[in-house]
């Protein structure tokens, strides 16, 4: 009987919940025939095992406790699901953490073996959890040790399998070994010819895999936290599309050139023993995959970058980059392999980007093409040329031109005139910034289309909900879908949108959360662009902040929120432009809250101080809890996203905040019951306000900073001062500076309500779109290369 070999990767086994859904997947298929599942260690643990062991030089008791610390959180993680397998097994955390204190000695003396034995037990915690989960689902199950079925050298830390022997020693265990019980199997493992464990180098669990399944001739799922093998990688080509059938030897072509999801190395074993292999998203709801062998494929049509390599720089260094066509794995397994020596042998090596451009439906005329597409991206390579063996062009760039020619290459070979997707993820989509926002989307939705981008919808959220669909959300059903979808928590919608390939995926935040806010430097770490209105984020302390501008400087991605202070005004941007430019805040003051602008402005005009709050809200000037207004909280948070873009580096609590009302009753978390009790509120104000009259002035909230001092507080000032003259709810910014000496520089206008805010985030939208236009500017040659184009 016909059975599958399932593997889940590191991702897919990141945490308590992702293992109890890879058990649940498994106990489906198994219901469907025999299953052997492949295990890679939980995400990040074969790094922190790494480091183990180079403490272990050093501190080998620090790296005793460490060790301790990772094995023990794999039982919490048992506990946690409830699942500790039982039956006779090889191995449990205790007796891995006993073997990993015996082999401390060892280790400390850089023992290559005992570093494999701690490296493999990622594997076998992973397999262990995984076991529990799958039989207390009632699946009956046992672990087999890849020592007894993978046959390496023993070359420790990146063992060669023997692959006859392999295959022998897991068809030896006989048909009814693999199609009784469930056999879970631990990757990157195997032993050497004296039985020692070894391990088979970085991300070898495929291989591992790839191997049961083709000694068993079993088809194989690999499962990872994408959809498979794209046109090119997704997160650096807007619109790369996904590969749904590839023959192995297409496959093989497209691994060898560098396409991201599958090595090389993997697919050797099924093109020896043809099985199908299908990658399989663990997270996505929708059922997309790439299938490769089996009966259909598709003609290959694809990039792939490689940036790892250099070129030497000579008269014959180009001639000779097209051996490395001939030669047969020069690049393949170093990480900086040289392309080409240099004349005199002197590796004066630059590094290069290698595209390679497959598009097997262009025939004879893909070259021609492809220094078309180049030429008109005014992209200028450095070499280009036909490789016979692998069937695509090759073409050697500056490393900085690598990514830039993808992208315009994809576009002009591959995507054609289809728009570039852009992916939204609408947070707070039931809220007034978030509605008001989705309408923009479907208002703009044409004219950016006849730009070339196509604005998508992939995910809503609300504080209970979420929906996400890669096949896009209208807009306008965004109510609906959300009201029909199934309560999600924060970290399960945010786990189901990391795990999106989709890019460029925007993350447009309308929430007023804190909790939100804390997620941004995994999305942004994740190349997730994110757009908002929220100050929680641009104005929280240290820790959080300096999270945030690590990710963004990482990953590229970025985090924009002009609207956070002064909705659409022209502010933020203006202050940070001028203070890169050399300018020096020297005082300031200012009205920041539409709200308490409105409130107080309505004072002037008779109007009752509880019934003016409560038209702020009505007007939508309002936070989603007024209290953060009344007590000044909300633009304390706009003086510090202001005074950070000054140059000034500050914290929340350093601001002297006086609020409106009273504290206590700031308290109440219901806004309904808060607007209730501010009656008692209208006879003193109406008093302060008649005698503001009678003497000449007016009450202002207002926001300054002089001396190096920050407040924020109600304030009675001339009906002749700047920032008394305000319409309610406008905002004024007064700035004297180094530049601005003479006269204040002054900004002013409406600072608050829905349209202008909803605006202001898609501006933002706007700029991050831009970014992602699929021809770049032409980039210069490093300078002083003389390197010849041979194309
Ligand atoms: N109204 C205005 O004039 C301006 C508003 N803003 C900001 O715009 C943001 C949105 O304001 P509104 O639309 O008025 O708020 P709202 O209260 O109408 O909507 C908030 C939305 O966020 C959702 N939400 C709350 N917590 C969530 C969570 N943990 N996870 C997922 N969703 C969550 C709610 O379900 C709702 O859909 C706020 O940050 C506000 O400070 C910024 C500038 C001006
Ligand atoms: N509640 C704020 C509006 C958004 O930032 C204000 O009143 O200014």
């Amino acid at each position: 009987m016909v059975g599958k070999v399932v593997k889940f990767g590191g991702t897919s086994l990141g945490d308590a919940s992702r293992i109890a859904r890879a058990a649940d997947a498994v106990v489906v298929a198994r219901s469907e025939g025999p299953v052997a599942v492949v295990v890679s260690a939980m995400a990040g643990v074969t790094n922190r095992l790494a480091g183990i062991a180079e403490l272990a030089v050093q501190d080998a008791a620090a790296a005793a406790a460490a060790a301790r610390a990772l094995v023990a959180s794999h039982a919490d993680i048992a506990a946690e699901l409830g699942a500790a397998p039982d039956g006779d097994l090889p191995w449990t955390p205790a007796r891995i953490g006993r073997q990993l204190d015996e082999s401390l000695p060892a280790l400390a003396a850089g023992d290559a073996a005992a570093r494999d034995i701690l490296l493999a037990s990622g594997e076998k915690l992973a397999a262990w959890l995984l076991l529990g989960v799958v039989q207390a689902r009632g699946v009956a199950a046992a672990i087999v040790p890849a020592e007894v079925l993978v046959r390496t050298s023993g070359r420790h830390g990146n063992a060669e399998v023997d692959r006859t022997a392999t295959s022998a020693a897991i068809a030896a265990r006989g048909a009814g070994f693999w199609q009784g019980l469930l056999r879970i199997v631990p990757g990157f493992t195997g032993a050497s010819p004296d039985g020692r464990t070894t391990t088979l180098g970085r991300n070898a669990s495929d291989y591992s895999a790839a191997l049961l399944a083709a000694a068993l001739g079993w088809p194989l799922e690999i499962w990872t936290d994408v959809a498979g093998c794209y046109s090119a990688d997704p997160r650096l080509v807007a619109g790369a599309r996904l590969l749904r059938h590839l023959s192995l030897a297409d496959a093989n072509r497209f691994a060898h050139a560098g396409a991201s999801v599958i090595h090389a190395r993997t697919l050797e074993p099924l093109l020896e023993r043809p099985v199908p292999l299908t990658i399989v998203n663990s997270f996505a709801s929708d059922a997309q995959s790439t299938r490769i062998g089996g009966e259909v494929s598709e003609p290959l049509r694809g990039l792939a970058l490689r940036h790892d390599l250099s070129l030497a720089r000579g008269a014959r260094a180009l001639t000779a980059a097209a051996a490395f066509d001939q030669g047969d794995d020069v690049y393949a397994d170093a990480p900086a392999a040289v392309v080409a020596v240099s004349e005199d042998g002197a590796e004066t090596a630059v590094p290069v980007a290698l595209l390679s451009v497959f598009d097997d439906t262009a025939g004879a005329s893909l070259p021609h093409r492809c220094r078309e597409a180049l030429a008109a991206s005014d992209l200028v390579p450095l070499a280009l040329w036909w490789s016979r063996r692998e069937r695509c062009v090759r073409i050697a760039l500056a490393a900085a031109d690598g990514q830039p020619a993808l992208r315009a290459l994809h576009r002009l070979l591959i995507a054609g005139d289809a728009p570039v997707p852009i992916h939204l993820a609408v947070i707070g989509a039931s809220g007034r910034v978030g509605r008001r926002l989705l309408e923009l989307v479907a208002e703009q939705r044409p004219s950016l289309r006849a730009r070339g981008f196509d604005l998508r919808v992939v995910a809503a959220v609300n504080s209970r909900k979420a929906v996400v669909d890669a096949a896009g959300i209208e807009p306008a059903a965004v109510g609906a879908r959300l009201a029909a979808a199934n309560e999600a928590t924060l970290a399960q919608w945010s786990h189901d949108l990391l795990a999106r390939p989709e890019r460029p995926l925007v993350l447009v935040d309308c929430t007023a959360s804190a909790d939100v806010a804390a997620r941004y430097p995994d999305w942004l770490a994740a190349g997730i662009d994110i757009v908002t209105p929220n100050k929680h984020g641009p104005s929280a302390a240290a820790p959080l902040a300096g999270a945030i501008a690590e990710a963004q400087r990482q990953s590229g991605a970025r985090l924009l929120h002009e609207t956070t202070v002064g909705a659409q005004l022209p502010l933020l941007r203006t202050l940070r432009e001028l203070t890169s430019a050399g300018d020096r805040v020297e005082t300031l003051e200012a009205v920041l809250s539409g709200t308490l602008s409105y409130v107080l402005g309505r004072l002037q005009q008779d109007v009752p101080f509880s019934a003016a709050v409560r038209e702020a809200v009505a007007l939508g000037y309002a936070e989603p809890h007024p209290g953060a207004d009344l007590s000044g909280a909300d633009a304390a948070r706009k003086l510090v996203i202001l005074l950070r873009a000054l140059g000034v580096a500050i914290d929340l609590d350093e601001i002297h905040l006086q609020p409106l009302v009273d504290a206590e009753r700031l308290r109440e978390p219901d806004a309904g019951r808060l607007l209730d009790t501010l009656e008692d509120q209208d006879a003193p104000w109406q008093r302060a306000a008649e005698a503001a009259r009678a003497a000449g002035e007016c009450w202002i909230y207002r926001a300054s900073w002089q001396g190096g001092i920050a407040q924020l507080r109600a304030e009675r000032v001339p009906l002749s001062h700047p920032l008394a003259r305000l319409l309610p709810c406008e905002n004024a910014l007064r700035l004297s500076s180094s530049y601005y000496r003479a006269a204040p520089l002054t900004v002013a206008g409406p600072g608050a309500g829905i349209d202008l805010t909803a605006a202001g985030v898609f501006a933002d939208l706007l700029e991050v779109i831009a970014r992602h236009q699929p021809v770049e500017p032409l980039r210069q040659m490093p300078a002083g290369a003389p390197l010849r184009a041979v194309a």
